[in-house]
């Protein structure tokens, strides 16, 4: 495709029952690069994201038009296997949610879904995957320990190990970091850096400073609409429309 565009979103519209949450989006998701979501509260962020491997099917009165090619294939054509596209398109929450059972069983527990059932296939995977989340390190002698007694910081890293585990090639971000100390924000900034070597990442913040540092793209949302997206330079330091300007420099949101 051109332009490494790896998602390319048209004319897509989202209501909540009579509520229409997203306004005619038009955006490119460039492969093996950072894209930021910004804007206010409400604005469509967490709502667009979730379309994007279809986690909104899940909620009731969700009607969606327009179109999401993922390597050029329509996400929401009748042919699409929601299994594989959730594989293929894993999802980091806001707050870490690690299943309560053991390191080890937490990132296994994906590949074994999906088939995979030879134990040292499976510790193959384990280590790739922390070492992936640089995680690998802290919790390599524990990893027949539950996963809830982790810091909220290693959580949150086994939660992107996990999701790894299972060979995405898109990894969703909704605010990963806003439930974490700063030493652990860091932490995850970094990792994000040597994530997008080999995956493509979208992430939600609410975080200004995030944003610049760690994407290459970002679009600025405001009432369900995308009014301006652009290089993640561009947007900070010569945004085009004042609504922008007014957002990242505090006048509101
Ligand atoms: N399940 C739902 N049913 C009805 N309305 C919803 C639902 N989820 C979100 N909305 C509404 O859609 C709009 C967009 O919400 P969304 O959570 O996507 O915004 P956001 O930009 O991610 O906000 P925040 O930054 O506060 O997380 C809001 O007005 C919200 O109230």
């Amino acid at each position: 495709m051109l332009n490494n565009t790896k998602i390319m979103v048209r004319n897509l519209n989202l209501f909540y029952g009579e509520f229409q949450a997203l306004k005619d989006i038009n955006i490119d998701i460039k492969e093996n690069k950072i894209t930021a979501l910004i804007g206010p509260s409400g604005c469509g962020k967490s709502t667009f994201l979730r379309t994007l491997n279809r986690m909104n099917d899940l909620i009731d009165h969700v009607r969606i038009n327009g179109q999401i090619l993922l390597d050029g294939l329509d996400i929401y054509d009748s042919q699409c296997d929601l299994i594989t596209l959730r594989r293929n398109v894993g999802m980091v929450f806001q707050k870490p949610n690690p299943f309560p059972k053991t390191v080890y069983e937490n990132i296994a527990y994906g590949p074994k879904i999906h088939g995979i059932k030879e134990k040292s296939t499976l510790d193959e995977i384990v280590e790739k995957s922390l070492r992936g989340a640089a995680l690998w390190d802290e919790v390599k002698d524990r990893l027949d320990k539950p996963a809830l007694g982790l810091s909220g910081g290693q959580q949150q890293r086994l939660c992107i190990a996990r999701c790894l585990a299972v060979e995405p090639d898109v990894i969703l971000m909704d605010e990963p970091t806003s439930a974490l100390d700063p030493i652990s924000t860091l932490k995850i900034e970094n990792l994000l850096e040597e994530l997008k070597k080999d995956y493509t990442i979208v992430i939600v913040t609410h975080n200004m400073q995030q944003a610049g540092r760690v994407s290459d793209e970002t679009a600025f949302f405001l009432n369900g609409e995308i009014i301006e997206m652009n290089l993640t330079d561009s947007i900070f330091s010569k945004p085009k429309d004042k609504r922008t300007k007014d957002y990242i420099t505090g006048r509101f949101g």
